[in-house]
């Protein structure tokens, strides 16, 4: 089971003088296969949750375990790794490479793993498909509208085979029949693949996809329900 465990995570920030908690002592479970939103003010410490869990940012102290791999033991170069072997993201930006095609952006994860080829051209045309994209892969990011570019960024998420995607503010940028479109996608990737899904996000549409809902207020986790 890869499930998501945070014991005790304290990430501060200095401003000016002041000291910020970005994260104050926050300690949560996620089970493997679960779809949750993160929901709170802005700056209640979200995106900050998100890296420490996804490795991009190391916490002052505590600890994450993405299944048996205990993130915040590893070195910079370590969580990349893991990030490259287990974690998707998806970004409000949508964060593709301007330069490459769909086909491209998708195969680029699948090549930094050392997928040969003809495994990368086969797994992409699969992928292109499960998220409604076929006959766009030689298109670049700027001739797609927003949607369709996040359904590239998801798909270059799922590439990988991850147990686990972050995603922060994936609506943000879409109106709300794309969204909603977006929110089916990842609900179908969480039911076929058994995806672990944690949406953090201001928008009240991902409420309705999620089971479980996890509130944040200064840093803390101040209600966590499951529906
Ligand atoms: N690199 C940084 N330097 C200084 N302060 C930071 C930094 N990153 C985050 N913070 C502070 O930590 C707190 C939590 O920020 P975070 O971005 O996690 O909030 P959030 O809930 O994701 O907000 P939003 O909904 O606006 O995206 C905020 O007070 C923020 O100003």
């Amino acid at each position: 089971m890869s499930n998501i465990v945070c014991k005790q995570l304290v990430k501060t920030f200095l401003q000016g003088d002041q000291t910020i908690y970005g994260l104050d002592h926050v300690s949560l479970t996620i089970k493997q296969g679960e779809m949750t939103v993160l929901s709170g003010p802005s700056g209640s410490g979200k995106t900050t949750l998100l890296n420490a869990i996804g490795g991009l940012d190391e916490p002052d102290s505590g600890i994450v375990y993405v299944g048996d791999v205990e993130i915040t033991g590893l070195t910079k170069s370590q969580r990349a790794d893991v990030r490259l072997q287990r974690i998707g993201f998806v970004f409000q930006s949508y964060n593709l490479i301007p330069v490459l095609t769909v086909q491209e952006n998708i195969e680029f994860v699948m090549q930094l793993q050392g997928v040969s080829a003809s495994e990368r051209k086969k797994r992409s045309q699969e992928i292109l498909g499960e998220v409604g994209l076929t006959g766009l892969e030689t298109r670049r990011p700027a001739q797609l509208s927003g949607g369709q570019q996040q359904r590239v960024a998801v798909a270059r998420a799922i590439a990988s085979k991850p147990v686990l995607i972050l995603a922060d503010e994936p609506t943000a940028n879409l109106d709300s029949k794309t969204s909603a479109q977006l929110l089916e996608l990842f609900t179908q990737l969480n039911r076929q693949h058994g995806i672990t899904f944690l949406i953090a996000t201001h928008d009240a549409q991902v409420f309705d996809y999620c089971r479980r809902h996890i509130y944040m207020v200064d840093g803390k986790i101040v209600t966590d329900s499951t529906s």
